[in-house]
Order: C-alpha cells, then sequence, then structure tokens
C-alpha cells in the first residue's frame, strides 16, 4: 500500500502488548499513532522504536500553548522526525503561524503540521456548554478555514465535515478523522462517528482508528479486513 489511510491509534498502557500487536504489522498497512497515554508513558524511546521498525509515526500530542511553547515543542516532534503532529486550531492564528514558521527549517523533511477543530467526542451540547452556539459543523469550519489561513497542512475533525470541507477547502488540504467505527463495533465517548467506508467516501484522508482494532480479539486480522474493505 502506498499512502495507508489507516492510523492505528496506539492507546496501550502495557508496552508488552503494544509491541506485540505492532510485530504482527507491516509498515506498508498502516501509520501508527502515538498520543498522550502512551507518550506520558513512554516517552521518545517509544517513538523511536517504532521508527527503527519502519513506521511513520503520527505524535498526537495537541499541543494548546502560547506560541514560543508550541513552535518549540513541534520542533521537538521536527527533531524525533515524526511524520505528522498536531496543535488545537482554537490555539489561534499567531500560535499557528508560530509552528508552521518553526517547522520551514527542516523543509521537505518537515513533519505535516495539522490542527484538531472539534473533537469527535464532542457534539452540540458539549459546544454550548463552553458558550459557543454554533453547531459542530458551523464551528469546525470556522476553524479549518482558521488553520488554511495559518499555513497549516490540515485538520483533525470528525468525517460528518469532511465533505463541506473538501468542497470548500481544496483537495490537498488533508482531514484527518477520528471516530471510525466499523459497523457493529462499540461507539465508546466517540460522539461524531463513521464507518471507514463512508468516511473514505465522504472526503476523509487519513482514518485514526483505536480501540476497534486494538481491542479485538485479533487486531492485526480487524485491520487487514478495514483495509481490504477500503480497497474493494
Ligand atoms: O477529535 C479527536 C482527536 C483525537 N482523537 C484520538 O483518536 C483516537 C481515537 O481512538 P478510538 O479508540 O478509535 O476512539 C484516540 O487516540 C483519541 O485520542 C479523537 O478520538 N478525536
Amino acid at each position: 500500500m502506498q499512502d495507508p489511510k489507516v492510523l492505528v491509534a496506539l492507546d496501550y498502557a502495557d508496552i508488552n502488548q503494544c509491541m506485540a500487536f505492532v510485530e504482527q504489522l507491516e509498515p506498508g498497512s498502516c501509520r501508527l499513532k502515538v498520543g498522550k497515554e502512551m507518550f506520558t508513558l513512554f516517552g521518545p524511546q517509544l517513538v523511536k522504536e517504532l521508527h527503527s521498525k519502519g513506521f511513520e509515526v503520527f505524535l498526537d500530542l495537541k499541543f494548546h500553548d502560547i506560541p514560543n511553547t508550541v513552535a518549540k515543542a513541534v520542533t521537538a516532534a521536527a527533531e524525533l522526525g515524526v511524520w505528522m503532529v498536531n496543535v488545537h486550531a482554537s490555539g489561534g492564528r499567531r500560535m499557528m503561524e508560530a509552528a508552521k514558521a518553526a517547522l520551514e527549517p527542516y523543509g521537505d523533511k518537515r513533519p505535516k503540521l495539522i490542527a484538531v477543530t472539534v473533537l469527535t467526542s464532542m457534539d452540540q451540547s458539549d459546544l454550548l456548554e463552553l458558550g459557543i452556539e454554533l453547531s459542530p459543523l458551523q464551528q469546525v469550519e470556522r476553524l479549518a478555514k482558521l488553520t488554511q489561513q495559518s499555513g497549516l497542512d490540515g485538520v483533525v475533525c470528525s468525517a460528518h465535515e469532511a465533505k463541506l470541507l473538501k468542497s470548500q477547502l481544496g483537495e490537498d488540504f488533508a482531514l484527518v478523522t477520528p471516530g471510525i467505527r466499523p459497523t457493529g463495533s462499540a461507539q465508546g465517548d466517540q460522539r461524531r462517528i463513521m464507518t471507514p467506508v463512508e468516511a473514505v467516501t465522504a472526503g476523509s484522508d487519513y482514518l485514526v482508528i483505536g480501540r476497534p482494532i486494538t481491542q479485538a480479539s485479533s487486531p492485526a486480522e480487524v485491520l487487514s479486513s478495514i483495509n481490504a474493505e477500503l480497497s474493494a
């Protein structure tokens, strides 16, 4: 597979369980996402180990801080050699521009830089509690436009927003969509969900999938069947 669409969210507390799963995978079949849980537990060494096995890594730490701090954090991610890194779009234009500028010295070796819009675990009622009187679609659209104007490569959104964002922001602006649930898998804490095939049809470029794969009795088989479905 040239550009695998599935980004497996490695949200394991147990490093042995994680590596036993990774050992069953081919780097061409997926990319791996390291998030807050595993990075806090195992640090940059985990990312280095995944790189040494040939995997590209999305470092999903969702930086949200003042521009100087976020610029330094994405620089650290670039030094680690990750494929993708992210910030929160709600950190604002100056923060996103500082992050983008910090990666410029890395040229074509720089990580892709994307921004989280509205978490896929949130719905309209969560936004209202934050004082945001827009629908998730409207808020995602607003933050995605700001992200594009700030020069970033794409956004994290749900697949429900993919069709609108592709038509408004163009093919090259990457849409990374968590909240992917193959038919029959548990929704858990996610709110804006779609199946893998529906998400790609809607315009998602990359599908973030965690528990439906990692908590399955045969995780590698679930990944293979999702890949097969996507290439049918
Ligand atoms: O809006 C967002 C941003 C990030 N995530 C992350 O994706 C995975 C999803 O895991 P599942 O087990 O498939 O729900 C997880 O690591 C989140 O931190 C997200 O879900 N939504």
